[in-house]
């Protein structure tokens, strides 16, 4: 059974959106990903992004629709991501988690991103019309 994963792609104003990265003394610290966690028994995709949002960042989300699903197979763990966009939310952004976080466009200048999380700066690219590689390696 694969752990379900419920990530956020919060956009500002601008159409700007946050990457983050992985603390140290998680699996794949440093590397640039989106902010999320794995759900909790008995949570919804968009109550698990509610509370990692407010854990990880000290926001309040208004709703999060779901937008892309990716199955992934890591050499820890067989992870299910839930990607959903977020364009409203309440409170400042705080780091809580000693992570660091960057305001990004295409293509992204934060590396290296997190293997699961390439799809989706290709899908952004797609949505974009933006052609050329999205990311350094
Ligand atoms: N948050 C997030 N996780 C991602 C992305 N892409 C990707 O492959 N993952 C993977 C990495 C991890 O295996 C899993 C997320 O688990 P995690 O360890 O960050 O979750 P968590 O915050 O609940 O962690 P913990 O309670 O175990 O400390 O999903 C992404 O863009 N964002």
């Amino acid at each position: 059974m694969p752990v379900d994963v419920a990530v956020g792609v919060l956009f500002d104003a601008q159409g700007r959106f946050l990457m983050t990265s992985r603390p140290d003394g998680k699996v794949y610290a440093g590397y640039w990903e989106f902010p999320g966690g794995k759900l909790e028994a008995g949570e919804t995709v968009e109550q698990a992004l509610r509370r990692e949002l407010q854990e990880e960042l000290g926001i309040c989300i208004a709703d999060a629709q779901l937008w892309k699903t990716e199955l992934i197979d890591y050499p820890h763990a067989r992870v299910r991501l839930h990607f959903c966009k977020v364009h409203a939310w309440s409170g400042e952004l705080e780091m809580r988690e000693r992570q660091a976080a960057r305001w990004q466009m295409l293509p992204v200048e934060v590396r290296p991103i997190l293997p699961g999380t390439v799809p989706v700066l290709n899908w952004l690219a797609e949505e974009q019309a933006f052609s050329g590689s999205t990311h350094a390696d």
